[in-house]
């Protein structure tokens, strides 16, 4: 239960089984201090905690015997992973089971999350296979069905006004969207509301949103770039009228569910390598590089190494939105755009002054972020363990990295940056970190060579890790650890920056050689979108307003 005993969105612990038996892993507190112990449920619900801060699990437990899972098909060793932070006393194991077998059930490939050779040194994970064909869906696919199972529990014999409905907000630069909406849609007691950057997501991604008309799907393009969009978001999870009335939930990276289901693939792809190769064996380091833009995804990884898993480096791959390369390289981490008089007339939303010329339109769409809302969570681990240093115990350090955090956090958000940090967290987030920027011409460089070379299209963001691995791999030498690159979302998502890189090669023609079925005829179906100013409060009403008519309508 959060510390003050009242929970702002109506999730208390009161209306969950009571937590008999948990470890460390299975409770959670807020990155900036303020709420502590608190159940997976309550975190799964709440997505954002009270004061603003992320949820992250008390301790990062040690996978047990995690070689013995080699052989495991991926269900079940996402069942291993994930009751490492669940409590079977929340979610008993045959119902965990259940949700994880419906969550992949919907995949196009067997083993979920493939791995193939690419060349050399690089092995592509390919994450693309679910129902909207990008990465988002292993979490999000999962997160639907958590939240159909909390919602059935805690509705049993309720009708009307007296059940828990849920209303979830997300921010997307295209594939969260779709994948949030396709892992909601039709769900019983949970209305989507999800914003994009009006114009800025690719066509298939818009309509992949776009097209799908069921009664409890709200899609809202809003004028303005993706950091608008999340900012809207934490305003309103920061308003405590809209918060607590509407029970609003979060299907962005910001909830703690969304990170632990991509811990999973970190330790399948590791295993996959250990049975395709000849010469890598269980125990061996690997290189792991991602396309990162909210840093959602390579948190997974930092996770997945945390618990055991052999991680030579985590490589964060950002294309010319380089806050976190930034980062790596000076220890400062800084909006740029958002100093001295530039700042003057930036958008505000919940006292956050966002610039437009702070983000730079780029070939991949879905990363262009100005602020990585998961970075926070990291800042609270670096702090963690430089806090440890002074020899005290876990609560002192808990409470100093709170404390750290929050501080940085401030600065970000009154003087649009902070740092240097201290040079200690700089070494640590290096020892286990590199970052790597890839511009737009490289973007399209690597889709070309790897087309030539190896027959293979990668999409803009896969090539942005693809370029970054290449440069791994010649920095650590041929042969000495092998590079596995997160392929994040299907070539035909994004046709503008695929075509404008192979429209001179032999042969290549989109239709034939990229273009899936489930995309054909897309964007002759009807649409449903509303078009909302950048006005925080402008969403807040429009939400209320179709939350009312919803429950008004609802039979149940
Ligand atoms: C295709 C694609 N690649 C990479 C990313 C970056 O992932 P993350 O935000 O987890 O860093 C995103 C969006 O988040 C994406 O949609
Ligand atoms: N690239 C994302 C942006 C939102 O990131 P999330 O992982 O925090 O949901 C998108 O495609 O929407």
């Amino acid at each position: 239960m959060a510390s003050n005993g009242v929970a702002t969105n109506g999730v208390s612990a009161e209306s969950h089984s009571p937590a008999a038996t948990h470890t460390k892993s299975q409770r959670y507190l807020s990155t900036r201090g303020e709420d502590s112990d608190l159940s997976f449920e309550e975190v799964v619900l709440k997505g954002l905690a009270n004061d603003g801060g992320l949820y992250i699990p008390e301790a990062i437990p040690e996978a047990p015997q995690w070689q013995t899972w080699k052989d495991l098909p991926f269900n079940e060793l996402a069942y291993n992973v994930l009751s490492l932070y669940i409590s079977p006393s929340e979610i008993p194991a045959d119902d965990l089971k259940d949700i994880i077998n419906r969550s992949y059930s919907t995949f196009r490939a067997p083993e979920i999350t493939p791995l193939v050779h690419l060349q050399d040194d690089i092995h592509l994970l390919e994450l693309f296979h679910g129902p909207t064909f990008a990465f988002k869906d292993v979490a999000l696919q999962f997160l639907g069905n958590l939240f159909e199972y909390f919602l059935t529990r805690r509705n049993v014999g309720k009708t009307g006004r007296d059940r828990y409905h849920l209303t979830v907000v997300g921010a997307t630069s295209g594939d969260t969207g779709s994948a949030a909406i396709y892992g909601l849609r039709g769900k019983k007691d949970v209305s989507v509301f999800m914003l994009h950057p009006k114009g800025k997501v690719s066509p298939i991604q818009e309509l992949q949103m776009t097209t799908v008309l069921d009664a409890n799907v709200h899609n809202l393009a809003i004028t303005g770039n993706f950091d608008n969009c999340q900012d809207i978001v934490k305003a309103l999870f920061a308003d405590p009228d809209i918060n607590s009335t509407l029970k609003l939930g979060a299907v962005n990276s910001i909830n703690w569910a969304r990170i632990l289901a991509q811990t999973v693939y970190y330790f399948h792809s590791y295993f996959a390598l250990a049975r395709q190769s000849e010469t890598f064996k269980v125990g061996d380091k690997v290189r792991y590089v991602v396309p990162s833009g909210n840093f959602g995804d390579v948190l997974a990884g930092y996770f997945a190494f945390r618990m055991g898993l052999p991680v030579d480096k985590l490589v964060i791959a950002t294309n010319e939105n380089d806050i976190l390369d930034r980062f790596w390289k000076t220890g400062k981490y800084e909006k740029k755009a958002t100093h001295g008089p530039e700042a003057e007339g930036g958008i505000e939303s919940d006292g956050v002054k966002a610039h437009e010329d702070g983000v730079k339109e780029t070939l991949s769409p879905a990363m262009d972020i100005l602020v990585s809302s998961n970075f926070e969570r990291l800042l609270w681990f670096l702090a963690y363990q430089f806090a440890e240093s002074a020899g005290m115990d876990d609560e002192w350090n808990k409470k100093q990295a709170g404390q750290e955090v929050s501080g940085w956090l401030k600065e970000l958000k009154t003087k649009g940056g902070f740092g240097p940090v201290y040079k200690d967290v700089l070494e640590t987030a290096r020892r286990n970190f590199d970052s790597e920027r890839v511009s737009d011409q490289e973007t399209l460089d690597t889709i070309k060579s790897i087309y030539n070379e190896v027959g293979y299209v990668l999409d803009p963001h896969t090539a942005v890790g693809v370029e970054a691995a290449r440069r791994s791999v010649k920095q650590v030498g041929s042969g000495v650890i092998p590079h596995i690159s997160l392929s994040t979302a299907h070539p035909a998502k994004f046709a503008g920056a695929v075509t404008l890189a192979l429209n001179d090669a032999p042969g290549f023609e989109f239709n034939e050689k990229v273009l899936p079925k489930e995309f054909v005829g897309l964007d002759q179906k009807e649409k449903r979108v509303r078009d909302v100013e950048n006005d925080w409060k402008a969403v807040r009403e429009l939400v209320k307003k179709e939350v009312e008519e919803e429950l008004a309508a609802a039979q149940y």
